[in-house]
């Protein structure tokens, strides 16, 4: 038995979730849990199909991307996981897929509008959209660099990843994190339907305005800190 059976088994269940949900097609994807006393994360080996993955597949790999246990090659994205892993260090989980409707965004180049109440019961910003990676970046340590993207547009920006547990990475698609690889999960399809209800009504209406922000703020607090009604 590994010492780290319990985050291959997160892995390995975050990673179900995304075909099951909608949000991955063949191998497009991976998600990541990780173990933050040890210092590793488990994630998807790179190209194998999700109905061919098992816990025991799943790769462990410590916050600078070296593999510490498993013998398949981890996810192509495995560097982008562990530079978020080594800098936000409140983070247990991270997702990315190239979902339909956030990569039409992120190829957009567009940060996805707050047009309605479904948005602001998860967050009170916009989806952020990083700009297109330049070309040195591209050539020198791309996954790597992608997660600087992230972070950099994170700080230009001025958001928290605490308060803001997704992003779109302009030209290519979303990633998404939380506390736990589930909330990770559950995030990317919040991103998913949010995009896919923004599209349709810029489709319906070319100028719909922003929502206001007393709707923002009362659909966020309703479901969100000292405020918070929603549930039981
Ligand atoms: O970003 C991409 C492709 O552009 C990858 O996320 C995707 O194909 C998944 O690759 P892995 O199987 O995780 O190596």
């Amino acid at each position: 038995m590994s010492n780290y059976q319990e985050i291959k088994e997160k892995a390995y269940l975050a990673n179900m979730q995304l075909p099951k949900l909608g949000l991955v097609l063949f191998t497009f994807g991976n998600a990541s849990s990780a173990d933050r006393a040890a210092g590793v994360f488990a994630i998807k080996p790179s190209g194998v199909p999700y109905e061919e993955l098992t816990p025991e597949k799943m790769v462990i790999v410590d916050f600078d991307g070296n593999t510490v246990e498993g013998t398949m090659r981890p996810s192509s994205d495995t560097k982008t996981h562990a530079v978020l892993y080594k800098h936000w260090e409140e983070i247990g989980g991270i997702v990315h897929t190239h979902s339909t409707y956030g990569t039409a965004w992120a190829q957009s180049q567009r940060a996805i509008p707050i047009y309605g109440t479904t948005h602001a019961d998860h967050l009170t910003v916009a989806i952020p959209c990083a700009p297109p990676m330049q070309d040195d970046m591209i050539e020198g340590n791309y996954e790597y660099e992608t997660g600087f993207q992230i972070m950099n547009h994170f700080k230009q920006a001025g958001l928290s990843y605490k308060e803001v547990e997704m992003i779109l990475v302009g030209n290519h698609a979303p990633f998404t994190w939380g506390k736990t690889a589930e909330k990770a999960v559950y995030n990317s399809a919040v991103l998913e339907e949010v995009g896919r209800m923004a599209m349709l009504t810029e489709q319906i209406r070319k100028d719909v305005p922003k929502l206001k922000d007393a709707l923002i703020k009362k659909h966020y607090d309703r479901k969100h800190g000292a405020d918070s009604y929603y549930g039981q």
